[in-house]
């Protein structure tokens, strides 16, 4: 590949004087360069400007670093801001290509310019002035980097690695202890990962998190908070449970007896079920130590929501009622969301494979339904708390260990900007969020292996009601018992009819947008609760 070329009559450290260097990086480099970077959540639109909104320098020992905060403006009409560290590096022969930005001529030498995720020493920079609580400073313009444990360099040496995973974050794995995760889009306050992680630190109620090891944090001026890194301990574990869920369906598939597993009696979506009270057949396969495993999810899902609902002080996490704002908000949103997908669905219903399209041609039949039971919203008849939640549950969040689980990556759905994912929610969106993820396991197994017989169907459907069953008994056992307030049965029904409709219409646009031949899971997601929904007759 052809680099673009930068040069100064400054050495590296003095860069900070040549204004016309960074002049060119601003507009001749960066615009091309970030469609290269996975981090970029810009790459629909079209790059107009790049503006430093911030610029330090970062010095360990005789190493130099600049920490710039850039600042994107779109054709589109609208802005993002990113975290953007730069080192040099002599060689690019062991860097991937979107690590290298250009080839710069400098007092000191030649050079290639770098994302400074991809030097090691910058990893130990970071590490190093997290171990200090060190503090860079410029003026009002400060960056600071805290401890939250005694944590110490290990003598011999220092090992770091970036995770190599398609991120929106960069993720680096420190001397294989701790996992320091850099976000890269940035916003003029807390990040939710940051602020919920910070938060579970102090409160000490729930175990089943990766704990809190450091904080990075940028203030470029009095009470702004820019989250730059949290670095967590790494949690041991066997892979998170996506993974898991596909074997396990497989297995069931492929052990089963269809006929019997497809025999068995449908029973509306949302309903509690006790282990003892599974059908035989489905005790057998997938088997009882299966069911025990997702009462253990359920278990630490329960324990996340009871530790964010526990403290009434802090105005951020208190527990509270529905109220008139809340639910011009939530209609607002949805009814927004559910018309650009709706339109999407039309724009792209030509392409897409005759399964899909049969059931996108259904699904875009529903609209009124769905319309109409989105503005049915009505907050009078809800009596449960709202509280701070997860946000983006799915079994990609959760890592497993042993026969147990941990609940990582707090940030919240992606789409949404940063307030909106602050917002105090049902817990029962979390919920609803991992049954969808249950009935996406199925339909991936079925869809990855031509699974499509109705027998196939059939047997499928009757595994994903055992386990969302499962997993609501004892959900609302602990709920009840420890009194986090869902709410009186018939208003956690609609709830949770309510947010599984919101979370499979995200993923329409998620799936069209990312990978259209997994849309017919949210597809049919979406057809199984309008079903619902009119047997309900809201
Ligand atoms: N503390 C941790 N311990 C073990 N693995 C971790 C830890 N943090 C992150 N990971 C691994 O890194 C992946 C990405 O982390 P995540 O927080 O979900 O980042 P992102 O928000 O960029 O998706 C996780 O799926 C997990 O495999
Ligand atoms: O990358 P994130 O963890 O923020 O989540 C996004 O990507 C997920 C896909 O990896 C997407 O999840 C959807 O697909 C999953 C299977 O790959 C499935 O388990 C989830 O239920 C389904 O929503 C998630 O929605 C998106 O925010």
């Amino acid at each position: 590949m052809n680099l673009p070329k930068l040069q100064s009559a400054q050495s590296w450290d003095q860069l900070r004087k040549d204004e016309s260097f960074w002049e060119a990086l601003r507009q001749d480099i960066l615009p091309q360069h970030l469609y290269h970077c996975r981090w970029f959540g810009g790459k629909a639109s079209v790059v107009q400007q790049v503006f430093f909104s911030q610029k330090l320098l970062l010095k360990s020992g005789f190493q130099h670093y600049y920490l710039l905060l850039i600042e994107v403006f779109f054709r589109e009409s609208y802005a993002h801001n990113y975290f953007l560290p730069l080192a040099i590096a002599e060689s690019r022969e062991k860097l991937p290509a979107q690590a290298v930005l250009a080839e710069i001529q400098l007092a000191d030498g030649s050079f290639y310019l770098i994302d400074a995720v991809h030097d090691s020493g910058f990893h130990a920079a970071l590490f190093r002035k997290i171990v200090n609580h060190e503090m860079l400073m410029e003026g009002n313009n400060r960056v600071f980097f805290r401890a939250h444990q005694e944590l110490e360099m290990e003598p011999e040496g220092f090992r770091s690695q970036l995770l190599n995973a398609e991120q929106s974050n960069s993720t680096l794995i420190i001397q294989d202890r701790y996992y320091l995760k850099i976000f890269r889009r940035l916003f003029r306050d807390k990040n939710p990962d940051f602020e919920m992680n910070e938060f579970l630190a102090q409160q000490k109620l729930f175990e089943n998190y990766p704990k809190l090891a450091g904080l990075i944090w940028w203030e470029p001026g009095p009470g702004v908070n820019i989250s730059l890194g949290l670095m967590q301990e790494k949690v041991p574990n066997e892979g998170d449970a996506w993974p898991w869920m596909l074997k396990e369906v497989e297995q069931y598939f492929k052990n089963g007896d269809l006929a019997g597993l497809s025999a068995i009696d449908k029973w509306p979506l949302v309903s509690p079920l006790k282990i003892s009270k599974l059908p035989a057949a489905l005790q057998q396969n997938p088997g009882l130590d299966f069911f025990k495993r997702i009462r253990t999810l359920a278990q630490r899902t329960a324990e996340m929501h009871l530790a964010l609902a526990a403290v009434k002080r802090d105005r951020h996490f208190a527990p509270i009622n529905y109220n008139g704002d809340f639910t011009v908000w939530l209609k607002n949103r949805l009814i927004y969301q559910f018309d650009a997908r709706y339109n999407l669905l039309n724009k792209k219903l030509e392409s897409l494979p005759e399964n899909a399209r049969l059931l996108a041609e259904k699904v875009l039949e529903q609209k009124d339904l769905i319309i109409n039971f989105i503005l049915g919203f009505d907050e009078e008849q809800l009596r449960s708390l709202r509280i701070r939640i997860h946000g983006d549950y799915h079994l990609g969040q959760i890592l497993i260990q042993g026969h147990d689980f941990f609940i990582l990556d707090y940030e919240g759905e992606p789409e949404s900007t940063i307030r909106d994912r602050k917002v105090k929610q049902s817990p029962l969106k979390d919920v609803a969020g991992l049954l969808r993820s249950f009935h996406y396991a199925i339909h991936a197994v079925q869809k990855n292996q031509n699974l499509r017989s109705l027998e196939h169907q059939a047997a499928g459907q009757s595994l994903y009601q055992a386990i969302s069953g499962v997993f609501l008994h004892s959900y609302f056992k602990i709920a009840f018992q420890q009194q986090l307030d869902i709410g009186y049965r018939k208003e956690i029904t609609y709830l949770l009819h309510y947010f599984l409709l919101e979370k499979a219409i995200y993923e329409l646009g998620y799936e069209l947008n990312g990978r259209p031949d997994w849309a017919i899971i949210p597809l049919e997601g979406i057809l199984d609760i309008t079903d619902e929904i009119k047997r309900h007759a809201y």
